[in-house]
């Protein structure tokens, strides 16, 4: 009952505060202006307000199961540089950069950040990768979001909370085009889909600038089911 009362009250915030966002679209293009060939890149550059963000921010940093992850490179084992968490509906597992992975169960934050990008996005997603960027030391080096369980041409949401990093993309094949580069800030969304994953790939780069932690959140569609 008491808990009720407190997701209504909470939801009622969302929804107050929601009117306040300025929640316009953006299609990315190439630093010169024209379109981006074979991409579909959007971006809200204020799809949650800062306040809302800040406090999702502390949220999620306190309450998701963060771990330390390692990987093979050159048959030697790392550190990833980030922590990581995986959570989804029950029965989708996905195997990520070689490590396979069991999703933890939905939580109520996890729900409503879900819900608000469903409602923009228009699609159901099942499944949310989330990264914890500590440090300028921590990023994600060129890769495209296409493990064969995202299906065909994924559609990728990606909620960003906290301090700003730069996220490039740079097209596969013809090395003619410019390096692409935006600014991922509090509180935005940034929608990949139709065959960018086939002819892009993109980055958060290290930094050498102190820069305080940042959370992402990427919602993807599992198509498989164990
Ligand atoms: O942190 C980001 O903005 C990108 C994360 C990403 O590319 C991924 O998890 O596949
Ligand atoms: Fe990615």
């Amino acid at each position: 009952m008491k808990d009720n009362f407190i997701n209504q009250l909470s939801l009622d915030l969302f929804h107050q505060l929601e009117d306040n966002t300025k929640n316009t679209a953006e299609v990315l293009t190439l630093p010169d202006g024209k379109p981006m060939p074979n991409a579909e890149v959007i971006i809200y550059r204020s799809f949650f307000n800062e306040l809302e963000s800040n406090t999702l921010f502390q949220e999620l940093l306190n309450n998701i199961k963060w771990r330390q992850d390692r990987m093979k490179l050159y048959g030697k084992e790392h550190d990833l540089p980030r922590l990581i968490a995986w959570y989804g509906d029950e029965g989708r597992s996905y195997t990520f950069s070689g490590i396979p992975m069991n999703p933890d169960t939905w939580t109520q934050t996890l729900l409503s950040i879900k819900q608000k990008t469903e409602e923009t996005v228009e699609v159901e997603f099942n499944s949310v990768l989330l990264n914890l960027y500590r440090s300028g030391k921590d990023g994600i080096s060129w890769h495209s979001d296409d493990e064969k369980e995202l299906g065909k041409n994924p559609v990728i949401a990606s909620v960003s909370f906290g301090e700003a990093r730069r996220f490039q993309m740079k097209h596969k094949l013809d090395k003619s085009l410019e390096k692409l580069e935006v600014n991922l800030t509090n509180g935005s969304l940034l929608i990949m889909k139709g065959s960018t994953q086939h002819h892009w790939q993109h980055q958060i780069p290290k930094t050498a600038k102190a820069v305080e932690p940042r959370i992402n959140l990427t919602f993807r569609v599992i198509q498989t089911t164990k």
